[in-house]
């Protein structure tokens, strides 16, 4: 028989109780043929048990399994060892003299959220380890319990802490930007979504990742895979969208020999390959509907049939799917299977359009600059007024089309500094389209730095406002006539012309 810990009616109390069939040694050799997690000796454990006995034993036992381990025999005592020590998970015996330890669970809940607690209770007190899950409990113990039940629950616990501990690295990086897929974005709307990746990444779920078209859906997706624990394993995206049904099927699936005309070998399909990594399916909205059908089938049976073949192959890949497609109306609209839907949608991670998160774009455009900087060895940046337009922009194509202006910018720019010039026209349209709220602006800051003769009135000559933004412009510029021309839109004899009428000919 196993050893029985809590079992104090035929056992005498003051020993290791109901251990003592298996002796130290044999708990020891016990403890090691159950221990399967490295991660025990990260764990730092509190037992607390007014019971000597059992908490002897409880420490003893974890300490073998290699966690830090310290007893507290009533709740004053772990309150003032919970101050002083950070402690990563709590046995906790519920029934403490006077009624403490549910207590105790609620106040460790309330002050250390991240400690987890797994309580044991006598038999006869099942609902009060139900209620205590409900406050926060992580597991339960029922005494008596066996010495593989202990361990078995500080397997887990270490698991989960370790879990944890990676969880939280993982946000860490992502959020100072060392994440290893180079997401860039300290927005609340980012940091929510890191929130959500550090943890999906250590689980093997599917994820369906939502957003408008150069969000960053696939980077989100690589970012999931290459943080996880099978990163080494491939990362394989397959772009429903672009690919015609037929290829779809032998793609993912694979095929015998002979399936179709041109199967002249056997292929093995990417669900298969992928072997213990990742499947991205882009474009999930455009996948046929039959084929919705054999892929709910291949990620339920956790097996594939290639084309044309009769039997079945176990697959072990993960499936992220991602979609710019409003998927619940095409479920209403019969154009998605449901059930697939569901399976794909356990957690969703959505991504926020560019315009809704603009504290992001600056941080961006400077990413893509260096980018930019590395690959060209060109020292670039922007101006003042290139960089206020970035933001105010609306960014229809979201990200990939920031990415796509910048590297843009820095091919047809002849200087240093990037001019609002260097942008694509549908900025430039934007920028006409602003142009009195920009002029003015532009005024506001001459009239601080120049103090040009801003009329106090409120009133504004043409003349004036077409003087202000000449001289703006060429101070933004260090004078360089040719370049504002070109930004003012007006060529360079029109522009001599007018530096000698508004008597600025020296600016
Ligand atoms: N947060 C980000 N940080 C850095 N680069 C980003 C970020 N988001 C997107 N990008 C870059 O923008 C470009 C578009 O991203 P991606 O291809 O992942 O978008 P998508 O949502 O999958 O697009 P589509 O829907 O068109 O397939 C890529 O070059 C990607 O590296």
């Amino acid at each position: 028989m196993a050893g029985v810990i809590g079992w104090d009616e035929d056992v005498p109390t003051g020993v290791l109780i109901g251990l003592t069939p298996l002796g130290g040694e044999a708990v020891a050799a016990e403890v090691k043929k159950d221990r399967t997690s490295g991660h025990m000796e990260l764990l730092h454990v509190m037992v607390v048990d007014d019971d000597e006995a059992v908490r002897k034993a409880c420490c003893e036992i974890a300490g073998r399994l290699g966690c830090v381990v310290v007893g507290a025999g009533n709740a004053t005592a772990a309150q003032a060892i919970l101050k002083d020590h950070q402690i990563d998970l709590i046995l906790l015996d519920l029934k403490l003299p006077g009624g403490g330890g549910m207590a105790l669970l609620e106040q460790v809940k309330m002050l250390h959220p991240e400690t987890a607690v797994v309580v044991m209770t006598a038999f006869a007190t099942v609902s009060s380890a139900v209620e205590a899950m409900r406050i926060g409990a992580s597991d339960y113990l029922t005494k008596p319990f066996a010495l593989e039940d202990l361990t078995l629950v500080l397997e887990r616990a270490g698991q989960r802490h370790h879990m944890d501990v990676q969880s939280r690295q993982l946000r860490e990086r992502l959020r100072t930007q060392q994440g290893v897929s180079g997401l860039v974005g300290q927005s609340p709307e980012m940091e929510k979504l890191y929130r959500i990746l550090s943890k999906v990444a250590f689980s093997t779920h599917p994820v369906l990742i939502l957003g408008e078209s150069g969000t960053g859906k696939e980077l989100v997706a690589r970012s999931i895979h290459f943080n996880g624990t099978n990163a080494a394993k491939p990362f394989i995206a397959v772009d429903c969208g672009s690919l015609v049904p037929t290829l779809i099927e032998s793609e993912l699936f694979g095929h015998v020999k002979g399936a179709f005309t041109g199967a002249d070998r056997a292929k093995e399909g990417l669900l298969a390959t992928a072997d213990g990594g990742t499947v991205f399916l882009d474009e999930i909205g455009e996948l046929p509907l039959d084929l919705q059908s054999k892929l709910l089938r291949a990620l339920q049976e956790k097996e594939v049939r290639p084309v044309g073949a009769t039997q079945a192959r176990p697959i072990s890949a993960r499936v992220l799917a991602a979609t710019n497609r409003d998927l619940a109306t095409m479920v209403e609209q019969g154009r998605f299977r449901k059930d697939l839907y569901f399976r794909l949608n356990v957690v969703n991670l959505r991504i926020p359009p560019l315009r809704n998160r603009r504290e992001d774009i600056a941080p961006l455009a400077m990413h893509f600059l260096a980018k930019m900087q590395k690959e060209t060895g060109a020292e670039r940046v922007f101006s003042d007024d290139t960089l206020r337009m970035m933001i105010e922009y609306d960014w229809p194509g979201n990200v990939r089309e920031l990415e796509n202006a910048i590297e843009r910018a820095c091919a047809l720019s002849s200087g240093p500094v990037l001019h609002m010039g260097d942008l694509p026209t549908q900025l430039q349209d934007f920028r006409m389209q602003r142009g009195g709220s920009s002029v003015a602006n532009g005024m506001e800051q001459a009239d601080e730095d120049n103090d040009l003769a801003a009329p106090k009135a409120g009133i504004v000559s043409i003349a004036e406002l077409e003087k202000k933004a000449i001289m703006d412009t060429l101070r933004q510029l260090n004078g360089d006539k040719l370049m504002a021309a070109r930004l003012l839109g007006i060529g360079k004899t029109t522009l001599y012309r007018k530096l000698k009428e508004y008597g600025i000919a020296e600016a």
